[in-house]
């Protein structure tokens, strides 16, 4: 299966077409290749851990979808209970014993969530909570640290990770000064830089947010006593904490990084793998707070699609599926041998490399590190990442095209899968 000269004729003319049809041909930036250079590979299909591209090669995905992927694509039980569920309909606005299902499910596995609201995107679910946090202080102010990435909303747009940090863009034209007049940032695991925010600003913070393990700025996980540190922050100012799990939820735990770290913040966001698959996300929190959303109280936020019955389902199937015995224990050795297998191979063949990984979310920078937030993590050599990138892309592996994305395994990632990447990895690493 190894791809050492890849045909992608039709990849190249269906992107082509594409730029003139979308800005800059994709839906999202980060896919754009922008930063690893060549272009996108067109996908046609995926399954379990491979995904085939329209010229039909085959690649080990370490995407997966951006981590809704965690028991591989379109697992069998996932993909049965959607076409049961369509039968019944695609949408109905309005209640279903789905909404209670999944929400139970995320009520009992979260530490923090006592009352969950369904929204269709982590974006969403990041805008609303921020909305919350501010009526339920009556403060405006808060802090986000540097490199983290809540969702494209204008508050969160300061030096924000993701496509921003990948495309080195500035922040967005487009978001009115006043937007983010009141967003103050720190570096991530700089308790002493929010500990001098909260003290310039006494009694002006609604909250402080934070991916309490970055994957938005690579992968860079927080140094000891840092989560809990803010806990103690937050609860002395009498603000509020947020963990944004979009991306850590039911991924480095079945909990997310509040049970992993035994750190509960007051409110929490979701998506990704509570979707399944399909677009979702979620905001979550301590019952006080969450009464305060409409129309249970006054904070709205609504949406057409949200509580959407084939996110739900393909949700409740995708924890399901996660609640198995063994099922975090694999994920964390599969993902433990790839990530010490490519900083062994990186030693090996000469590449100053830093990186690891927690269940099955895993990054590999090129620079000796450590890296502790957004800075160190700019500190790594670009330009090799994207030579790496082709070259294990050449080989049948699909990284995320950026240095500055986690990388995501799933359950349906074997031995086999991990050795070829290995293989592919030693090949690619020697030559550069
Ligand atoms: C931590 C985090 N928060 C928020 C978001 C926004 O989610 P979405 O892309 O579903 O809008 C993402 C991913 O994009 C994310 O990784
Ligand atoms: N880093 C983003 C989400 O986690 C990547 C998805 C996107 O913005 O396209």
């Amino acid at each position: 299966m190894v791809n050492t000269t890849i045909k992608t004729t039709k990849s190249q003319e269906i992107f082509a077409a594409a730029q003139n049809l979308m800005p800059g041909g994709v839906s999202s930036p980060v896919r754009a290749f922008k930063s690893v250079g060549g272009q996108p590979i067109v996908f046609d299909r995926v399954k379990n851990s491979y995904i085939w591209d329209v010229d039909g090669n085959q690649y080990i995905d370490y995407v997966g979808t951006w981590g809704p992927a965690i028991c591989g694509h379109a697992h069998p039980e996932v993909i049965a209970a959607l076409h049961e569920a369509l039968e019944k309909g695609t949408s109905f606005g309005a209640p279903s014993v789905l909404e209670n299902l999944l929400a139970e499910m995320v009520i009992d596995a979260v530490p923090s969530i006592e009352m969950v609201r369904f929204v269709n995107s982590g974006t969403e679910a990041c805008m609303a909570v921020l909305r919350l946090m501010r009526a339920f202080t009556n403060r405006e102010k808060i802090i986000k640290f540097e490199g983290c990435y809540h969702g494209h909303a204008d508050m969160f747009l300061v030096k924000a990770g993701s496509g921003v940090a990948t495309l080195g863009l500035p922040d967005s034209p487009g978001v009115p000064k006043s937007a983010t007049s009141h967003t103050l940032t720190a570096p991530y695991n700089d308790l002493e830089a929010v500990k001098a925010l909260f003290a310039e600003n006494r009694d002006e913070i609604a909250g402080v947010i934070l991916e309490p393990v970055v994957g938005n700025a690579g992968f860079i996980t927080p140094d000891a006593g840092f989560l809990e540190g803010l806990r103690e922050l937050t609860h002395e100012h009498g603000a509020l904490l947020v963990f944004d799990e979009v991306m850590t939820g039911f991924r480095i735990a079945y909990g997310g990084a509040q049970e992993k770290f035994g750190v509960t913040p007051d409110l929490t966001t979701l998506g990704k793998v509570i979707g399944g698959g399909l677009p979702v996300g979620a905001y979550g929190g301590r019952r006080d707070i969450m009464s305060m959303i409409a129309p249970a109280g006054p904070v709205y936020q609504a949406g057409t699609l949200s509580g959407n019955p084939l996110a739900m389902t393909a949700g409740i199937k995708t924890l399901e599926l996660l609640q198995r015995p063994g099922t975090y224990e694999y994920l964390e050795q599969i993902t433990r041998q790839l990530a010490d297998g490519l900083l062994q191979i990186a030693q090996d063949t000469g590449h100053p490399a830093c990186g690891g990984n927690i269940s099955a979310m895993f990054g590999l920078f090129f620079t000796s590190g450590p890296v502790h937030n957004y800075e160190d993590a700019k500190r790594s050599d670009m330009a090799k990442f994207g030579r790496f990138h082709r070259g294990m892309l050449d080989r049948g592996v699909y990284l995320a095209p950026s240095q500055f994305e986690a990388g995501f395994t799933s359950l349906a990632h074997t031995e086999a899968d991990i050795q070829e990447t290995l293989t592919a990895a030693r090949e690619v690493l020697s030559t550069l």
